[in-house]
């Protein structure tokens, strides 16, 4: 059994993210003889997740502020030195297709100005991507560029980004899912506009980051956290040698 009083940062967030990620694969695997499906699945996917992160972090990090999709937003955080920034289920609407299995748990760790902890749990992989053992990223296996969007709100400039840069998109859900597949070398960037919050890109942009991974907003600038503003719209994740490119494309074209 592991004591989490004794788990550094970087492990706890692991640690949490695996409970909240097994508590999600026990709801989907009563999924069926609970009569569950659909919103009602998905629901309950985000219930029983942050229950769990709640409980744990009440538990576990008592003294810190936390930020979640599925919590009010307790503007405490503002002024906190330590805030976990956390989406206890990120790709609610894949969960809720089964077999699928991109979807996430995101914990990360905020704290005076900057995201230093994350870990991202891909429950249906068995697999966990974090900062306590930053990922060395693969050497790249595609000659053209794989980028990764969204299944169901894919930005309008893809198409036109993908046909300047003669790239393949690969449209899958999560937006961790979508980050750790650039970690993972199944596609070399990720890129989103449109709309998204803090928690659904905090952790995710934390291990990117500890894997040497490029990722700023889609004008370049750099991704700030604990904003007042939860809105968090767009962002790049790629490998370094393209986000000149990317870059480039967003400021000559928008976003439109
Ligand atoms: N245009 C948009 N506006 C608001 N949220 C968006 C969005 N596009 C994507 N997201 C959020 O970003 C996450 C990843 O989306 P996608 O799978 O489409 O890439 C999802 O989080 P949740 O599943 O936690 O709601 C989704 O709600
Ligand atoms: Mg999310």
């Amino acid at each position: 059994m592991i004591d989490p009083t004794t788990l550094d940062d970087h492990a706890f967030a692991v640690w949490a993210a695996e409970r909240a990620g097994a508590v999600l694969l026990d709801v989907r695997a009563g999924a069926h003889a609970a009569g569950l499906e659909g919103k009602a699945l998905k629901d309950a996917g985000d219930a029983a997740a942050q229950a769990e992160l709640d409980r744990v972090l009440t538990l576990h990090r008592p003294d810190d502020a936390v930020l979640s999709e599925e919590a009010a937003d307790d503007k405490s955080r503002l002024t906190a030195h330590r805030v976990w920034i956390i989406d206890p289920l990120d790709g609610t609407r894949e969960f809720s297709e089964p077999p699928r299995d991109d979807w996430a748990v995101h914990v990360a760790l905020w704290q005076d100005g900057d995201l230093v902890a994350g870990a991202v749990a891909q429950p249906a992989l068995g697999e966990t991507f974090h900062t306590g053992r930053p990922s060395i990223l693969p050497p790249r296996t595609s000659e053209r560029p794989r980028i990764a969007v969204s299944r169901s709100r894919p930005p309008a400039f893809v198409e036109a980004l993908a046909a300047e840069l003669d790239a393949e998109l690969v449209p899958m859900g999560s937006a961790g899912v979508k980050v750790m597949s650039v970690v993972r070398d199944i596609a070399d960037a990720y890129v989103h506009a449109g709309g998204q919050y803090q928690w659904d890109n905090a952790a995710p942009v934390a291990v990117a980051r500890a894997a040497g991974l490029h990722c700023s907003r889609v004008d370049g600038s750099p991704i700030v956290y604990n904003e007042d503003d939860t809105s968090l719209p767009d962002l790049i994740v790629c490998r370094p040698e393209l986000a000149e490119q990317i870059v480039d494309f967003v400021r000559r074209h928008g976003t439109e």
